[in-house]
């Protein structure tokens, strides 16, 4: 630098406002967006604005029981068509598998950040496994893929809708109003609750995670070139492919984010092994399961292998009948 020149800054000063879901765990996502975005983009900086959802205002019903695609995601999107948010930040398992819907043809998710932990995590003060606990003992979780799951490995357990964030579900836990608890680690981890001597994360050969479990979307308009090029800096192409590979197990089957349908893609050098894990309408078991290994580049093919074993197992009939 030349001595008595100005110190300026390569970049203007420019500040994105983030639209977030109020609860503990989308602020800590959120927050932790803001904070690498910032780092990677000097001279940026990101303000959080709150705003609720359908899905946080109904608290007393089961997710699928009222149903509707996006409940965590539509008043977000709302906020970004009117200009009041630049970017939002969604869990990837919340958003919709069929977007961009035609109605929301401006918008787009601009990057895919690296993945957290995509496991489920098992939290409960008796028990490290749902192996440990006696039979007739109660787990609380409203998903109905944890339940098939659970309920294929122990058809003896009782397995009971929860609602309510994550602090709400583990106080309920605590109160011995369960004997165990379900929830994402990457939820746990993020949001800074995890407590190894209770919480254990499951092992996916015990059971497989939502699609885009633990993966976030960085969604703004289609038109905000510089909001977008910034976005771009959070992008990670593993994690997007995972994801787009999981989603697309769910698409091909006609489900949503409510159906018991769990898939896990990872990628191991220049492979990438895809797993699908499918119960029965309303969570019941058994659940059919198929895996599929494939070169990264014909990833395409592993979703092909999946679903044919899959269908072949009637997982589609299961999922309706
Ligand atoms: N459906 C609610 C939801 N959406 C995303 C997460 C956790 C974070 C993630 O999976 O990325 C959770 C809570 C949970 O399942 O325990």
């Amino acid at each position: 630098m030349t001595i008595g020149a100005p110190n300026h800054n390569p970049q203007p000063d420019l500040t994105l406002r983030l639209g977030t879901r109020g609860s503990m765990l989308a602020r800590a996502q959120s927050g932790w967006v803001a904070r690498q975005i910032e780092a990677r983009n000097p001279g940026v900086r990101v303000e959080l604005v709150i705003i609720s959802t359908s899905g946080d205002q109904i608290t007393d019903k089961p997710l699928h029981a009222f149903g509707g695609k996006g409940l965590f995601t539509k008043e977000l999107e709302q906020a970004l068509l009117a200009g009041s948010v630049d970017f939002a930040v969604h869990s990837f398992k919340d958003v919709p598998v069929t977007m961009p819907l035609v109605d929301i043809a401006e918008l787009v998710i601009a990057a895919v950040p690296p993945r957290e932990d995509p496991t489920d995590a098992w939290a409960s003060l008796k028990s490290k496994s749902f192996r440990d606990l006696p039979a007739g003992a109660k787990v609380g979780t409203g998903s109905l893929r944890r339940r098939s799951q659970i309920l294929h490995h122990r058809p003896d357990l009782l397995v009971e809708p929860i609602r309510g964030n994550i602090d709400t579900r583990l106080r309920k836990l605590r109160e011995g109003q369960y004997d165990a608890v379900v929830l994402a680690t990457a939820g746990l981890k993020r949001g800074g609750v995890m407590d190894e001597t209770w919480m254990t994360p499951i092992d996916t050969a015990d059971m497989l995670p939502a699609p885009g479990q633990g993966a976030l979307a960085l969604q703004c308009r289609q038109d905000a070139e510089v909001t977008r090029r910034i976005l771009g800096s959070m992008h990670d192409v593993a994690t997007a492919a995972c994801v787009e590979l999981e989603r697309e197990i769910v698409r091909q089957l006609e489900g949503d984010c409510h159906s018991p349908i769990a898939a896990l893609a990872t990628i191991n050098g220049d492979r990438v092994l895809l797993r699908s894990a499918v119960g029965g309408r309303d969570g019941i078991p058994p659940v059919a399961f198929a895996l599929s290994e494939a070169p990264v580049n014909e990833a395409s093919s592993a979703v092909v292998a999946v679903m044919n074993d899959l269908q072949k197992q009637g997982a589609r009939q299961r999922l309706l009948a």
